[in-house]
């Protein structure tokens, strides 16, 4: 059978953007349909617009500590409207520069805007306003990616709350923010607001924030946090939310006890949903969850040609894990190899200053598994250029195989955490061990040699009496033994 394309890609997001673009290269005859805008939530409500209002964030918070280096700049702030314009245009920016049709267009990949939903196994309609138009095609990537899960608390829907989509849309700067869920979206608002003037409050049902991350390290952001000034309200219950003299007043429950939480403004910010309810799917009898579409290790869907990467497979909710998953996708679906996600080595950063970043498996998987490990440790008060910078907070923390220091995983919260997580997403995808990190020549003063004495620390565990005792046996040393206490930090 002859089908219009090669491959139908559906939605123009990162997982879209780059499953299209590997089909043409591939020489496919591709099509990418969107029904918003391409770039997707990454571009437009999700990386690009929150890493540049932190960055703005940041730049707040410097002027605070400026007196420190000599700098008066008295009371100095930042005018919030015009963050929020610059947080457009960087949008605008990168849109134009990456996403625009016209770049994909170039390369020869047919972008049509408008809903796509299956007609059976290998056709879509495409509706846009009144038009309708049917494609087929002989694979088919689902990249259509998740929007906010609001939950179904009484009264929610009556209250004009905010999500990502809407938050940086704001004009006027909220004098508080309430902040539902203290996952990734929350966490990093939290901060941005905070410092940029607002009063903000968490609230999340777990007793911890970022349950993803390393309990210790997340801990110890949100120590950071609360002396920022942001209010955490934990193991917290929201039972109701109203509006009141244009106040939001949530109504919620700790340990037992009411307790009412007022703010300006509203974010919600408690996890996703698949976009998947308007592609009819059972046309195409592809599988599916609340959680998201079905897919195996190789992205591919219960329908044997057609595959799914991103958000709206309920998986790894990550741009660079998106675009891995649609490479798995086209590679799989176009030339047949069967690569697969590489699960074991995700890397993942929340962007607060400090950074919050991880690679590989976590120390809680490790101690479910019953897996044996070493752990080492390496504060950022010994590493000079923290130091040099004021940025002494902070922590290297990386599990590995005591013999042979093979990583198994490596969580790190500090300056730059997510610029050093890749040198070990690098070296455990790689099996450099921790010994040949700590024997790789690392530049003074960088942050990075902080990951090479981080690595040291496995030759300071393995270090024993019997053998130092050999030595100086061997080489007839006479000095004292050293200090061979395993947790010393050389
Ligand atoms: C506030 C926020 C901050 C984030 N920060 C980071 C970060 O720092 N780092 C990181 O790695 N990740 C971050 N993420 C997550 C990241 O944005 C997502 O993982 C990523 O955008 C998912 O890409 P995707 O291609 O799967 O989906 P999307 O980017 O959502 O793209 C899906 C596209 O499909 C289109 N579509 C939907 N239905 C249809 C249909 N029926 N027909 C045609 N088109 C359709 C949509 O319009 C959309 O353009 C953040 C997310 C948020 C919300
Ligand atoms: N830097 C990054 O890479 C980055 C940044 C932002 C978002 N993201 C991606 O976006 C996804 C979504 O982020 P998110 O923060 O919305 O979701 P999340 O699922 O990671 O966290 C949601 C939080 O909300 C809490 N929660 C849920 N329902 C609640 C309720 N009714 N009352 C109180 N608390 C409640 C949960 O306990 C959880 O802590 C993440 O999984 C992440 O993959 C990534």
């Amino acid at each position: 059978m002859k089908y219009d394309y090669d491959l139908a890609v559906i939605g123009g997001g990162a997982a879209g953007l780059t499953a299209a673009g590997i089909g043409a290269n591939f020489g496919a005859r591709t099509i990418m349909v969107e029904s918003d805008q391409l770039g997707g939530d990454c571009t437009w409500y999700g990386c690009v617009p929150s890493k540049t209002l932190l960055h703005a964030a940041k730049i707040a918070e410097t002027m605070k500590q400026a007196k420190q280096f000599g700098a008066d700049i008295g009371d100095a702030s930042l005018d919030f409207s015009r963050v929020m314009q610059h947080i457009r245009n960087v949008r605008q920016k990168v849109y134009q520069e990456a996403d625009h049709p016209d770049h994909f267009r170039e390369m020869n990949i047919d972008v049509e805007f408008g809903k796509a939903s299956f007609v059976d196994k290998h056709t879509i309609e495409i509706t846009e306003s009144e038009s309708r138009q049917t494609i087929s095609s002989r694979y088919l990537i689902i990249a259509t990616g998740s929007r906010a899960r609001v939950p179904s608390i009484p009264g929610l829907d009556n209250v004009p709350y905010l999500t990502n989509e809407t938050l940086f849309e704001l004009e006027n700067q909220p004098s508080s923010l309430a902040i539902i869920g203290g996952g990734p979206i929350g966490i990093e608002m939290a901060q941005a607001f905070q410092r940029l003037g607002t009063d903000v409050t968490v609230i999340d049902r777990l007793p911890h924030i970022l349950d993803n991350d390393n309990k210790e390290l997340a801990g110890m952001l949100q120590d950071r946090l609360q002396r920022e000034g942001v209010d955490f309200k934990l193991s917290a219950s929201v039972n109701e939310v109203v509006q009141e003299n244009g106040q939001i007043i949530i109504q919620g429950e700790r340990e037992g006890k009411s307790e009412q939480w007022s703010a300006d403004k509203l974010l919600v910010a408690t996890g996703r949903v698949p976009n998947n309810e308007q592609l009819n799917l059972d046309a195409a009898g592809i599988d599916y969850t609340k959680h998201g579409i079905t897919i195996d290790d190789r992205c591919r869907t219960s329908v044997q040609h057609i595959y799914a990467a991103g958000d709206v497979t309920g998986r790894f909710q990550f741009t660079h894990m998106s675009e891995h998953m649609a490479k798995i996708s086209a590679t799989n679906a176009l030339l047949k190899i069967p690569l697969k996600i590489d699960s074991r080595h995700v890397p993942w950063s929340t962007y607060t200053a400090p950074e919050l970043a991880h690679v590989g498996a976590t120390e809680k998987s490790l101690i479910e598994e019953g897996t044996s490990y070493e752990e080492y440790r390496f504060p950022y008060d010994k590493i000079d250029r923290a130091v040099t910078d004021n940025e002494t907070e902070g922590l290297i923390k990386l599990f590995a195989k005591k013999r042979t220091g093979r990583i198994l995983g490596a969580s790190i919260f500090g300056v730059h955490a997510a610029e050093l997580i890749s040198e070990y997403a690098l070296a455990m995808k790689n099996g450099v061990t921790l010994r040949k990190m700590a024997d790789t020549i690392h530049p003074y003063p960088s942050y990075s040699l902080g990951a090479r004495r981080a690595a040291d620390q496995w030759y300071v565990k393995s270090q024993s009496e019997w053998l130092t005792k050999l030595i100086q046996k061997i080489f007839r040393y006479r000095g004292k033994l050293p200090d061979l206490d395993e947790d010393r930090i050389m």
